[in-house]
């Protein structure tokens, strides 16, 4: 019945120029649900959601929220209905209390000024459920807590619909846990979700109905989770089941090319690691353990980091800066695409040869024939779906734009690389190409150091696995053979803690 939905979008197209991001969709969202809305990358979910939170004006179409029609409404307009987006970029403002956030452009004020003891009452209550202390310091917060903060803010907002693009993105496996478990007490309440994700485990595992967006259409609107399976979601997604890619060990390996040796710094200690030529390494730990930390030593950002870095036999200092990383071969793929990665408004062709300037320059000036060469390689390597090479790299989506920075350090021609999330924000399809390619590259002799959250993913693709323990590596393994669940004992065995390890967060 109509009255059982939240939301009600009809039709809907959205124009950006030339590119048609919505070609007459329709989604329907019911009260007191987890819907899930799927897609490849640049499907249109982000528009489609951008369009229902008043960010963006649909060029045409019908929208109606709680029966009533919505004609022209601004986010403003929508968050007063009680329709928030929570984006991956958590909005809060780290020198203030958790209190004072949750009241961020609500504080019951009078006569201009803020009164403190009312304000904490308020937040009390709506926190207490969420184990958060009002009055501890926003940037003392954990990532899943600031998320939940979010969400929070927007409940107090009165928010019916809440909306969440990827909110697992940097998450440890605690966390998602920690963060379905809020949203189920929320969906209990008559709480309503959108949820952006790629992971079809995800889901399976939180939503109780699914829209798929392929190509700016809607092809599967509404459909029982309790119903599919992993492979009928990816049959959606991309119009096939997905062939999980896995990395054939070379057993006959290449020489030792790389030595790291006597890295010290602030919580890492390493005395000596060999990485083979064509190698793929992966680097597991808990948070802090040092596996993420070495990843940044080895890329020159870690200034404070002592130690060496040879290649071939020949000893050097680990690069200071990431300048001379690039020089002496190193490429580095940064977990935090918008902050480290990305300049939104230059082109994708700009970007994609950014680092790689010698390769497409000749005395000095950037030979525009080389460029295009170089773009239009990994441009049909990426399938990178966008209007033209000449589109700012902020108007993609988000998923495209990991494309254009894996392009980005391919094209430098790296001897070592270091991938920290290489498939965050990828749809299930071009994840496995991020894998081949991964794999290609080591067959070419690249030796190639894996970082990410995923161990499934992580074990399906490399050779060996460095498992972090306070600072330390305390074992490296072949991978074949090796479960996810094994690599949980491991890191909780080594560092002798009595935790169960099974629910336990791992990079
Ligand atoms: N501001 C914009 N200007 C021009 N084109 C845009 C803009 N925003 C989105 N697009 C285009 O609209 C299409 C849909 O993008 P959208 O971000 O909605 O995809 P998505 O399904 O969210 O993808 P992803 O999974 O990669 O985040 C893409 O082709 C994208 O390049």
């Amino acid at each position: 019945m109509a009255d059982d939905y939240l939301i009600e979008v009809d039709d809907c197209i959205k124009r950006y120029g030339g590119v048609v991001a919505l070609k007459g969709v329709s989604l329907r969202v019911r009260k007191g649900s987890v819907h899930g809305l799927l897609g490849e990358n640049g499907a249109g979910k982000s528009t489609l959601v951008k369009i229902i939170a008043g960010i963006v004006q649909a060029t045409s179409g019908t929208m109606r929220f709680n029966g009533e029609e919505i004609v022209d409404a601004d986010v403003k307009a929508m968050e007063e209905k009680g329709v928030f987006l929570v984006t991956q970029e958590p909005m809060i403002v780290e020198p203030m209390t958790v209190a004072d956030n949750l009241m961020l452009g609500r504080w019951p004020a009078r006569s201009g000024f803020v009164r403190d003891r009312h304000m904490m009452a308020l937040a009390t209550s709506f926190l207490e459920e969420a184990n958060l202390d009002p009055r501890r310091l926003a940037s003392t917060l954990s990532v899943v807590e600031k998320r939940k903060l979010n969400i929070l803010r927007a409940l107090h907002s009165g928010g019916k619909l809440i909306i969440l693009d990827e909110p697992t993105t940097a998450l440890t496996m605690a966390d998602k846990h920690q963060l379905f478990t809020f949203m189920k007490q929320l969906r209990a309440q008559s709480v309503s979700f959108l949820f952006i994700s790629h992971y079809n485990e995800e889901i399976l595992e939180i939503c109780d109905e699914v829209s798929v967006l392929r190509d700016g259409q809607m092809i599967g609107q509404g459909q029982v989770v309790s119903h599919l399976d992993s492979s009928a979601l990816s049959e959606m997604v991309i119009g096939r089941d997905v062939h999980l890619f896995k990395r054939v060990t070379d057993e006959a390996k290449g020489d030792v090319v790389w030595t790291l040796r006597d890295v010290r710094a602030s919580g890492l200690s390493v005395d000596r690691l060999d990485i083979r030529k064509g190698e793929i390494i992966g680097f597991a730990g808990l948070p802090g353990s040092g596996a993420k930390e070495l990843g940044r030593a080895i890329y020159g950002l870690m200034p404070s980091a002592r130690g060496f870095l040879d290649e071939s036999g020949v000893a050097h200092a680990l690069p200071r800066d990431p300048a001379e990383a690039l020089r002496t071969g190193i490429a580095f793929l940064s977990e935090d695409r918008l902050r480290d990665g990305i300049i939104a408004i230059q082109s994708i062709a700009e970007n994609m040869t950014l680092s790689s300037l010698p390769a497409v320059s000749r005395f000095g000036w950037v030979s525009r024939s080389a460029e295009r060469q170089l773009v239009e390689k990994f441009w049909r390597l990426f399938a990178v779906k966008a209007a033209s090479h000449a589109a700012p790299l902020g108007s993609l989506s988000g998923g495209n734009q990991q494309k254009v920075l894996l392009s980005r350090l391919v094209a430098t021609e790296p001897r070592l690389v270091i991938l920290n999330e290489p498939t965050r924000g990828i749809d299930v399809g071009v994840k496995e190409e991020v894998h081949r390619l991964v794999d290609d590259l080591s067959h070419r002799g690249v030796s190639v150091i894996i970082i990410t959250s995923d161990i499934e993913e992580m074990l399906r693709i490399v050779d060996r696995v460095a498992l972090f323990v306070d600072g330390r590596i305390s074992a490296i393994e072949p991978a074949h053979g090796l479960t996810k669940e094994d690599v949980f004992e491991m890191a909780y065995s080594a560092s002798d803690r009595s935790v169960s390890a099974s629910h336990q967060p791992l990079h």
